[in-house]
């Protein structure tokens, strides 16, 4: 048999004043998942974990720890009788006790029991010997990571953690990030992390949950989210993206960049080509325009209005010939050209996502039918 998922928030919803700021909300972790739950401001993740927490209650729906009911109409559990861990970014330690005070303060038993357990989990973070100092006496990081151990020390089954990377600056970030990570993973706990940094979810999740206005939009591992958006949203959440607008006739759509085929689509639909800049190639084509392939379709001519080295890779601003458009580029290394320079820039077709546009000009619906959208969904 296997065993239920550590957290598991079925239908959970949250009103505010008559507003739906957790709409039909269901989420499993599993032990030594991590799920990030990832979206804009204001969509309801906090809300989401504080229910999670039982800080907050839902107005309907349950939540479930290791398969047993802690919260629904009729009952819910406290905070502490959770077993869950807590990490925020405002992580306050106790200003007043030294540090293996604060790892110890969540912990029951004898003192000398508790000390060890402090003194154990100050080792797993790297700051052995630190159990004497005032928290005024560490670092923004070394806090971060005594925050970690506070909230471990317990031994939670579920790890629940509000941004708690973001007060650090870059460098320390990834470290103390990475740090935590790998002790999770090695503890076995399951994470519930929220974010509204896609480059965190994507280094720290094995699954991102995608929320907007209360809902989840998408989940899956980070490739298959940033390879498979479900729409231009979810698509322009992860990374900036470059859109080519299209109109079908006969079924396919036409671009500069050769045709698309849109089966699904009616005649007259308005459709949106998303492409990475990271999927636009940019040629020089010294020797004429590149030829057209499979791969990349037809290539199309612009020029460059900005050309930038970035670090590891080279940001190349092209206006099109065709419409004017700006499309960006951006491309290994030290790529640049000058600034006016005619270049051909095609796309890695199979990194191309189409969605018939939100608002229609032509047609009122895009799909050929509904029945025909099922057939081929
Ligand atoms: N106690 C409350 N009373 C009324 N409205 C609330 C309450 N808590 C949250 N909200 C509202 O619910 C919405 C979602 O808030 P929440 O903090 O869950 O979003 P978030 O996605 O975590 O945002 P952020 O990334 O900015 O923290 C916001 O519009 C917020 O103002």
């Amino acid at each position: 048999m296997t065993a239920p998922p550590r957290l598991a928030l079925d239908r959970v919803a949250r009103t505010f004043d008559g507003v739906a700021v957790v709409d039909d909300l269901s989420l499993e972790i599993a032990a030594g998942e991590v799920l990030c739950l990832l979206g804009p401001s204001g969509c309801g993740k906090t809300t989401t974990l504080r229910i999670a927490a039982g800080v907050e209650r839902q107005s309907s729906g349950r939540v479930l720890l290791e398969g047993v009911v802690v919260s629904d109409a009729n009952r819910h559990e406290p905070p502490e009788r959770r077993s869950v861990g807590l990490m925020f970014q405002d992580f306050a330690l106790f200003p007043h006790l030294d540090i293996a005070a604060n790892i110890a303060f969540g912990l029951s038993g004898p003192k000398r029991e508790r000390g060890a357990v402090a003194e154990r989990f100050l080792e797993r973070v790297g700051l052995k010997g630190f159990g004497g100092k005032y928290p005024h006496m560490l670092s923004g990081g070394e806090q971060q990571r005594v925050a970690l151990a506070r909230a471990l020390a317990p031994n939670p089954r579920v790890m629940l953690m509000d941004e708690p990377f973001s007060g650090l600056d870059n460098r320390l970030r990834d470290a103390v990030r990475d740090q935590a990570l790998s002790i999770l993973k090695a503890e076995g706990t399951a994470v519930l992390l929220v974010t509204h940094d896609p480059e965190e979810a994507m280094r720290m999740a094995d699954r991102i949950a995608l929320m907007r206005k209360g809902r989840i939009v998408q989940t899956g591992a980070p490739y298959n989210v940033y390879n498979r958006p479900v729409d231009r949203e979810a698509a322009s959440f992860l990374s900036d993206v470059n859109v080519i607008h299209g109109v079908v006739r006969n079924r396919q759509t036409d671009t500069p960049f050769g045709l698309f085929l849109t089966p699904k689509l009616i005649d007259g639909a308005d459709v949106e080509i998303i492409v990475r800049p990271e999927h636009l190639k940019v040629d020089l084509g010294e020797n004429g325009p590149p030829a057209a392939n499979v791969k990349t379709g037809v290539p199309a001519a612009g020029t460059v209005v900005r050309a930038r080295f970035v670090g590891a890779e080279s940001l190349i601003e092209v206006r099109m010939e065709h419409d004017g458009a700006r499309l960006i580029s951006t491309v290994p290394g030290a790529f640049l050209p000058e600034e006016g320079a005619r270049v051909w820039l095609s796309l890695r077709r199979d990194h191309c996502h189409l969605f018939p546009c939100r608002v229609q000009s032509h047609v009122s619906d895009p799909y050929i039918s509904t029945d025909a959208r099922t057939a081929a969904e």
